[in-house]
């Protein structure tokens, strides 16, 4: 069996060497012809599989993406050929929600912004707005939640309607990818909307650049609007509006859920799904791969308060590390290499934070995601 996997899958050859023949690719660079050998096919969000990818190929049994996003995925043209489809959901929603606390607390330091008294709006309640919303609260941030779909669908927290979120000091935007359904997401906000948007507000794009139309964006922020932006995804990735680039705070390349442990979960999910389509026992966890992380254990001497808990989440992830590798690298290495050579990050929970004795108990450090031993 031949199982072509994307070359930027960390630990796949750990993971599937034992279940065929490994086959690495480039994810843009994937021909019909190369695809045409494939049994299983393994992609992250940077190869779109359909029709023109797959027609020459008559034998694969199972496609999966290491990924949340399934939008290069036509599903309905695998299920046409019943070939069986797996993606990743949630695997990297912590390290999302990770980067967006980062961005927030640099934020707050660059204006002093008291973070306790912001409102932050959450567009799309799934894996990556729920992970975020906990992080809000351990924190005493006060969210509101935007998600109709999820309302519909009987959920029981509190949701709030697009324009009202769309008022709150942060906006934060945890969609897919849409263009059909009630609810499209392509360009939900629009020129309109960002247009009533105001000088004081934060948006944080983590989810799909086509969410956000970059080019009324651009020509808002020309004309000297003040919104601030943290900007992880761009329309029409890689070729992205590089004028845009000078008007954020902060500009990252796609790399919101680069955490190791947010896409080793998505090889690992993808394995756990071949072994169930193979009906094999899986043999493998990730917790076998994972090295330890450079810090893993932090003591607190003193009373938790939010100098010490910006202090933390700064030390596991500082945001401006990557912001300003893509500011100083992106013109000679390129986004999908920046992206490929991406330095190794880990989530919080890789910490373990122990109080001192004369330390205040507080379970703060635990609700953000850091390991805590009670
Ligand atoms: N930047 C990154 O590195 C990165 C990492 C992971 C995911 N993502 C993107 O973020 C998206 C969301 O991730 P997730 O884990 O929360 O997915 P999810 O599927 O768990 O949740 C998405 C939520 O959005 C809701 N939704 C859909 N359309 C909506 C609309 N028009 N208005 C409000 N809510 C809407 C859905 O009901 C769902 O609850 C993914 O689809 C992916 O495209 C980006
Ligand atoms: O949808 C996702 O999971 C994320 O956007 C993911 O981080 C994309 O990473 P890529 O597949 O492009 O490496």
């Amino acid at each position: 069996m031949k199982i072509y996997y994307d070359e930027n899958m960390p630990f796949a050859r750990e993971f599937f060497s034992g279940l065929g023949e490994l086959v690495p690719f480039a994810g843009r660079e994937l021909s019909q012809e190369t695809a045409a050998e494939a049994d299983v096919l393994l992609v992250r969000s940077i190869t779109r599989v359909n029709q023109a990818l797959l027609q020459s190929n008559k034998q694969i049994q199972f496609v999966g993406t290491a990924t949340i996003g399934v939008d290069h995925i036509d599903q309905a043209y695998l299920n046409s050929r019943n070939i069986s489809f797996s993606a990743a959901p949630g695997c990297n929603a912590v390290s999302v929600a990770e980067y967006v606390l980062s961005a927030l607390v640099v934020l707050a330091e660059r204006y002093l912004l008291d973070l306790s008294g912001l409102t932050v709006g959450i567009v799309g309640a799934g894996n990556t707005g729920t992970r975020l919303s906990e992080k809000l609260k351990a924190l005493g941030i006060r969210y509101y939640l935007c998600d109709p779909l999820l309302a519909e669908q009987g959920d029981e927290r509190e949701f709030v309607s697009l324009e009202r979120v769309l008022s709150c000091d942060v906006i934060s935007l945890h969609v897919p990818l849409t263009t059909a359904g009630q609810y499209p997401s392509y360009h939900l906000l629009n020129r309109e909307r960002l247009t009533r948007l105001t000088d004081k507000q934060i948006l944080i794009n983590a989810c799909r650049g086509e969410v956000v139309d970059n080019q009324a964006l651009l020509e808002l922020k020309q004309a000297g609007h003040g919104l601030k932006l943290v900007w992880d995804v761009w329309e029409n990735e890689p070729d992205i509006l590089m004028p845009l680039i000078d008007h954020t705070e902060i500009a990252t390349a796609h790399i919101a859920g680069y955490s190791l442990e947010g896409k080793a979960r998505g090889t690992e999910m993808l394995y756990l799904a071949l072994c169930k389509q193979l009906k094999i026992k899986p043999k493998l966890t990730l917790s076998q791969f994972l090295p330890p992380a450079s810090i893993t254990h932090v003591e607190i001497k003193q009373h938790f308060d939010e100098i010490i808990l910006n202090q933390l989440v700064k030390m596991v992830y500082d945001v401006r590390r990557d912001d300003g590798i893509f500011r100083q690298q992106l013109s000679c290495q390129g986004f999908d290499m920046l992206r490929k050579n991406y330095p190794v990050r880990r989530e919080f929970s890789a910490v373990t934070v122990a109080l001192a004795e004369q330390a205040s108990n507080n379970d703060v450090p635990h609700q953000l995601g850091f390991n805590f031993p009670r």
